[in-house]
C-alpha cells in the first residue's frame, strides 16, 4: 500500500498537524519524528483541560493496567491510559494500534486549540507505555507498505505532504542524498558536515538548533543581529533581509533560504530567528526550519535506517 497525507502549519509554522482518524473520528496531530507515542485528548480529562479539542472517546479496547507518561525538551508534558483502534492515515490503516488517551496534559497543549495530540514516528525503542512498550503508527504498517519508508515534504507557510511507502519525485529537484541513522537513542540520528556533534531529524521541533559558534558566525552577518537573554534566543529586525544557510549532509548538501529563518515576531518589529543554539540539549536538532526548505525520507528499506535529504 501507499498513502499521503496533508501537512497544514499551524501559525509561523509553529507546527504541523495531519488528520488521523481513530475509531472512526478524525484528530488533528502533531506527526512528530522526534517521539513515538501516538497520543490524544480524551473525555478522561477535566472539560476545562480539552476545551476545543476534539477528545477520544475510547471507543477502542482498553489495555487495562498500561499507562504513559511523556516529557518533550520544550518542557511539556502529557499522561493517561492505553487502549487498541482503527487508525488510518492518508489511506493507510493500522487495524490494531496503540492509542494513548491523556487523562492529563501540560498547559502549552490546552492552549494550542489547533492540536489533538502527537503521532510520534521516532523508534518504538523510546515509547513511553508501561509495563509493555508499544509500536508507533510507521512500525505498525511498514511490513504493508509498498516500501518500508515515508517521506517529509513541509513547506514554508503552507501546506506539504508527508507520503508512505513512495517517493514523490515530483516533490523535490536534483537527487536523494543518503546517509546512516544512528538508533541507539531512538532517534532518526545522523551526522552533519560542518556541523559538531550528532544530529537528529525532528519533524515535532520548530527551529533549528546547532552549535554556539555555527549560529554566532550565521548572525555575524546580520547587521540588527544579537543574543536577546530575555527572549532566550537571537532576535533581529524584522524587516533586515537574511542570509541562506547551507550545510553539507553525505554527499549532498541543502540550502535554507534566508526568509525561512526569520521565524516570528516576537515585540514590535523585532524577530525571533529560526537558528538557535543547541548547546545544552546534548545534540543538534533539524527542526521545521530546515526540514520545510527538502524532502526528507524516514528510510527502513535496507538492513539498517537511513535518511534521505534533497532539496525541496
Ligand atoms: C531546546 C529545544 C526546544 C524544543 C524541543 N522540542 C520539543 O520539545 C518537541 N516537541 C514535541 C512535542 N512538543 C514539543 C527540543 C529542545
Amino acid at each position: 500500500s501507499t498513502g499521503s497525507v496533508s501537512a497544514s502549519p499551524e501559525s509561523y509554522d509553529e507546527s504541523y498537524l495531519i488528520p488521523v482518524s481513530i475509531g472512526g473520528t478524525t484528530f488533528h496531530l502533531d506527526l512528530d519524528t522526534g517521539s513515538s507515542d501516538l497520543w490524544v485528548f480524551s473525555t478522561q480529562q477535566p472539560a476545562s483541560q480539552r476545551s476545543g479539542h476534539t477528545a477520544y472517546k475510547q471507543t477502542g479496547t482498553k489495555k487495562s493496567g498500561y499507562t504513559w507518561n511523556i516529557s518533550y525538551g520544550d518542557g511539556s508534558g502529557a499522561k493517561g491510559d492505553v487502549y487498541v483502534d482503527k487508525v488510518v492515515v492518508g489511506g493507510v490503516t493500522a487495524t490494531s494500534q496503540a492509542v494513548e488517551a491523556a487523562t492529563s496534559v501540560s498547559s502549552s497543549f490546552t492552549s494550542d486549540t489547533d492540536n489533538d495530540g502527537l503521532i510520534g514516528a521516532a523508534f518504538s525503542s523510546i515509547n513511553t507505555v508501561s509495563p509493555q512498550q508499544q509500536l508507533t503508527f510507521f512500525d505498525n504498517v511498514k511490513n504493508s507498505l509498498s516500501q518500508k519508508l515515508f517521506a517529509a515534504r513541509l513547506r514554508y507557510h503552507t501546506a506539504g505532504t508527508y507520503d508512505y511507502g513512495y517517493i514523490d519525485s515530483s516533490k523535490y529537484s536534483g537527487s536523494i542524498h543518503y546517509v546512516p541513522v544512528n538508533t541507539a537513542n531512538g532517534f532518526w540520528e545522523f551526522t552533519a558536515s560542518g556541523v559538531s556533534g550528532s544530529s537528529i531529524a525532528d519533524t515535532g521541533t520548530t527551529l533549528l538548533y546547532i552549535p554556539d559558534s555555527n549560529v554566532d558566525a550565521y548572525y555575524a552577518n546580520v547587521d540588527s543581529a544579537s543574543y536577546d537573554s530575555s527572549q532566550g534566543g537571537y532576535t533581529f529586525d524584522c524587516d533586515e533581509s537574511l542570509p541562506d544557510w547551507t550545510v553539507t549532509i553525505g554527499s549532498g548538501s541543502i540550502t535554507v533560504p534566508g526568509e525561512y529563518i526569520n521565524f516570528a515576531p516576537v515585540s514590535g518589529n523585532t524577530c525571533f530567528g529560526g537558528i538557535q543554539s543547541s548547546d545544552g540539549i546534548g545534540f543538534n536538532i533539524f527542526g521545521d526550519i530546515f526540514l520545510k526548505a527538502t524532502y526528507t525520507v524516514f528510510d527502513q528499506t535496507q538492513s539498517s535506517p537511513r535518511l534521505g535529504f534533497a532539496q525541496g
